[in-house]
C-alpha cells in the first residue's frame, strides 16, 4: 500500500536519510525506532510531503505519492507529538476540524463526540478547551482527531512522549485497538519500547539514515544485531569521543 524506495535527504553537509527502503502492506502496523537524530521525523516529513527528498520515491497504492497527494491527504490521519491541539478551539472543534469542511456542524459534532467516546473521553469534554485537559486527555483528544475522518493510513509521532507509564500503556492499547478495528495501515515513530511491543506488527530500526534492521517483535527479541539489542535493553553505548558529560550523546558514537 505504501512503499518507500531509495529515499535520501541531505541538509547541508549532513546526509540524514541514505537510501531508505520500506514496504507497508494494507492494515499493517509498522513502528520505526532509532536513536535521537537518526532521521525518523525526516522520514515521516518526506512521506507527508513536508520535505522534498533528494532522491528516491514514495509509492501510494503503486502510484507515486506526489501524483495522488490530494487523495492521500483525504485518507490519512495523524497523531502529532504533544497532540498539537488548537488552544482557541473547544475540544470537539479540534476533533472535527476536517469534518467541518465536509458536513453540517451538528453532524460533525456528533462524530467528534463519538470519536471522543472511542478514546475514553465523555461528552462533557467536548466543550472544554485544550488548556483544561491533562496531558493524557490531550493525547486522547489528539487521537480522536486523528481517527475522526476514518483514515486508511494513520501516523503516530512519538505517541507516548510526556506520559507516565500507565497513561502511556493506555494510549498504546487504544492505538492497537483502533488499528485492529479499523484495519488502517499505521506508521508509528517512537523511542518507547513499550509502544513497540504494544503497537507493532513489524519494527524497523533506523540508524544514521539507513534501515539497519527490520522484523517482527518476536524476531526483534532474538535478533543478534548489537545496536538493536542495546536499544531494546536501554543500554548505554561506549562513547568513542566527545565530552564525558554529554547529556545528549551523538547517536553515531560508539558504533562499528
Ligand atoms: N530542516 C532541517 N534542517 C537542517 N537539519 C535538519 C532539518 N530537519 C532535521 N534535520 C537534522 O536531521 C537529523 C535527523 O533529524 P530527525 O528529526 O529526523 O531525527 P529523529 O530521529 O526524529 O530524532 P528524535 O528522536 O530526537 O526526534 C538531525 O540531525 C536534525 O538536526
Amino acid at each position: 500500500m505504501l512503499s518507500v524506495r531509495g529515499l535520501s535527504k541531505t541538509f547541508g553537509p549532513k546526509r540524514v536519510l541514505d537510501g531508505v527502503d520500506l514496504d507497508l502492506a494494507t492494515g499493517e502496523s509498522l513502528v520505526v525506532i532509532g536513536g535521537s537524530g537518526t532521521g525518523k521525523s525526516v522520514l515521516l516529513r518526506c512521506i507527508l510531503g513536508l520535505e522534498t527528498p533528494d532522491a528516491g520515491e514514495i509509492l501510494w497504492r503503486d502510484r507515486p505519492l506526489a501524483e495522488g497527494r490530494a487523495e492521500f491527504m483525504d485518507e490519512f490521519g495523524m497523531l502529532f507529538q504533544n497532540a498539537a491541539l488548537f488552544d482557541s478551539l473547544p475540544v470537539w472543534r479540534n476533533v472535527a476540524f476536517r469534518l467541518l469542511r465536509q458536513m453540517p456542524k451538528a453532524r460533525a459534532r456528533d462524530i467528534a463526540v463519538e470519536k471522543l467516546a472511542r478514546v475514553g473521553l465523555g461528552p462533557e469534554v467536548a466543550d472544554l478547551y485544550p488548556a483544561e485537559l491533562s496531558g493524557g486527555m490531550r493525547k486522547r483528544a489528539g487521537l480522536a482527531r486523528a481517527i475522526a475522518a476514518d483514515p486508511r493510513v494513520i501516523f503516530f509521532d512519538e505517541p507516548t512522549t510526556g506520559l507516565d507509564p500507565i497513561r502511556a500503556a493506555t494510549i498504546n492499547e487504544l492505538i492497537r485497538g483502533i488499528v485492529d478495528e479499523t484495519g488502517a495501515t499505521a506508521i508509528t515513530i517512537t523511542h518507547d519500547m513499550s509502544s513497540v511491543r504494544a503497537i507493532a506488527d513489524r519494527v524497523a530500526l533506523l540508524d544514521r539514515g539507513r534501515l539497519r534492521w527490520q522484523g517482527t517483535v518476536a524476531q526483534m527479541d532474538t535478533a543478534q544485531d548489537d545496536y538493536l539489542r542495546d536499544f531494546i535493553a536501554g543500554r548505554a553505548r561506549p562513547m568513542a569521543r566527545g565530552p564525558a558529560l554529554d547529556l545528549a550523546p551523538d547517536p553515531t558514537l560508539g558504533r562499528e
